[in-house]
C-alpha cells in the first residue's frame, strides 16, 4: 500500500535519536529548556528558572553545542510549531518561548504547575 520511500519516512520520524533525546528530556525532568548560548531570550528564560524557582532543576540542552542540535531543532518546529530557541516544557506540557514563559510566571501559571 505505501512505498518503501514512504516507510521510510514514517519510521525514521518515529524513532529517530532526535525525537529519542527530546522525548526523554521532556518526560523525566520537570523543566526542560531547549536553549542556545548565543541567544539572549534563552538567558532571560533560564535566568527566571533560577531566580524564581532555584530548588527545582532544570534541565538545559544548548543546541548549538549539540552535533544533533539541528536536528533536534527541527523536531521541536514538528511537535511544537515552535522554531526558535528557547523552547520550554514543564511537566510534560509546553509552555512556548521566553515571551510565554515570562508571561506563565506573571500569571501564577508556572508556579502553580510547579507547586511552590
Ligand atoms: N519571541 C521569542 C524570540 C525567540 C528568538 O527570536 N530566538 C532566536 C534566538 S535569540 C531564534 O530562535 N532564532 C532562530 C535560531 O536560532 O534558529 C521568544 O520570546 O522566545
Amino acid at each position: 500500500m505505501f512505498s518503501p520511500a514512504y516507510r521510510m519516512f514514517t519510521v525514521s520520524a518515529t524513532s529517530s535519536p532526535s525525537m529519542k533525546l527530546v522525548e526523554s528530556a521532556i518526560s523525566q525532568n520537570q523543566i526542560t529548556v531547549f536553549s542556545k548560548t548565543t541567544c539572549p531570550f534563552c538567558t532571560a528564560t533560564k535566568r527566571l528558572f533560577s531566580d524564581k524557582f532555584p530548588d527545582v532543576p532544570v534541565k538545559i540542552l544548548e543546541l548549538d553545542l549539540l552535533e544533533e542540535g539541528p536536528a533536534i531543532q527541527s523536531y521541536l518546529a514538528q511537535k511544537t510549531g515552535q522554531r526558535t530557541v528557547p523552547n520550554v516544557f514543564v511537566n510534560s506540557q509546553h509552555i512556548g518561548g521566553n515571551d510565554t514563559t515570562q508571561a506563565a510566571y506573571h500569571n501564577g501559571k508556572l508556579s502553580t504547575m510547579l507547586k511552590t
